[in-house]
């Protein structure tokens, strides 16, 4: 019996896919048999997904069952952490992203990763922006207009600060501010874009813009999504993932997950019995 019953918005837009089956022109990511250890402690056990270019997946599950570890794992922001251990293959573009010749900085700038808290640097909005591209030694300031502007447009931000560019990024809003380390990150066009419980700093006005934005963003990203929050798994998501004490539990099209799931343990998740 279902109990809590999320409102999957998008399932007219969203194509069912064989996710056991994606041809290669279809699939982003290919996770194979990702096994992590911070320590002696195995937080991720057997991952095997594949992620669909353009689309958004989400991973959901209860606190603590891994869902971040698996997303920091497609852009390699584990090799931070001393104790971590990873087994398996990440395949982006047929290339396994743990293979020693992978360069990890490029590997970063092609998969653009968003946080919890909006961190814009202490700089003016402008410069937030093109980061990333002064990095790269771009200094062609009608290019660099360019970015800007598409990049904010890209973040659905532009109208809100195109007269105040070069104020500092900090007079924003939170949410506004969430929008700026997303259009920072589209600034220099990645493929997939991670985003770490991006709206569970924000008020749900902002949240909903975010939302919205995501919905915008798969016509040229593809979106990984981490959420707390069923509600916005059910209407962001094309796929969603279900993760439980580091396994993989039920992975299928959003509409199917929430509403015919095959696995007791997702059924219990979804209507509210643990989490
Ligand atoms: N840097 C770390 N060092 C050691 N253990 C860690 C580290 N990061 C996470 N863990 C452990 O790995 C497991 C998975 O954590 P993770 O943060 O990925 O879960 P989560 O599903 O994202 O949780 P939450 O929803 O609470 O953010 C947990 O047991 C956590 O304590």
């Amino acid at each position: 019996m279902i109990t809590v019953a999320p409102q999957v918005n998008n399932a007219d837009t969203s194509k069912k896919l064989d996710l056991e089956n994606l041809s290669p022109e279809l699939t982003a990511l290919e996770i194979k048999n990702l096994d992590l250890y911070y320590g002696d402690k195995q937080a991720l056990s057997n991952i095997n997904m594949l992620i669909p270019r353009g689309q958004v997946t989400a991973f959901i599950g209860p606190s603590g069952c891994g869902k971040s570890t698996l997303l920091r794992c497609i852009n390699r922001m584990n090799d931070l952490v001393d104790t971590c251990r990873i087994e398996g293959e990440i395949n982006l573009n047929g290339t396994n992203i743990y293979d020693k010749s992978v360069d990890v900085a490029a590997l970063r700038r092609n998969v653009g990763m968003v946080f919890q808290r909006p961190n814009p640097f202490p700089k003016s909005i402008y410069e937030n922006v093109v980061y990333g591209l002064r990095l790269q030694g771009v200094k062609d300031k009608r290019k660099l207009d360019e970015v800007v502007e598409r990049s904010l447009r890209g973040a659905a931000l532009w109208d809100e600060v195109k007269d105040r560019l070069h104020d500092s990024a900090f007079g924003l809003s939170g949410g506004q501010q969430q929008r700026l380390v997303i259009a920072r990150s589209i600034a220099i066009e990645p493929e997939v874009l991670l985003l770490d419980e991006p709206t569970s700093a924000l008020d749900p006005i902002s949240t909903l813009v975010i939302e919205e934005l995501i919905n915008d963003l798969k016509e040229k990203y593809t979106v990984v999504i981490v959420t707390h929050n069923m509600q916005q798994a059910a209407r962001v998501s094309d796929q969603t993932a279900f993760m439980y004490m580091g396994e993989l539990i039920e992975y299928s099209d959003t509409n199917t997950l929430f509403t015919t799931p095959t696995k007791k343990k997702t059924e219990d998740y979804i209507t509210g019995r643990y989490g």
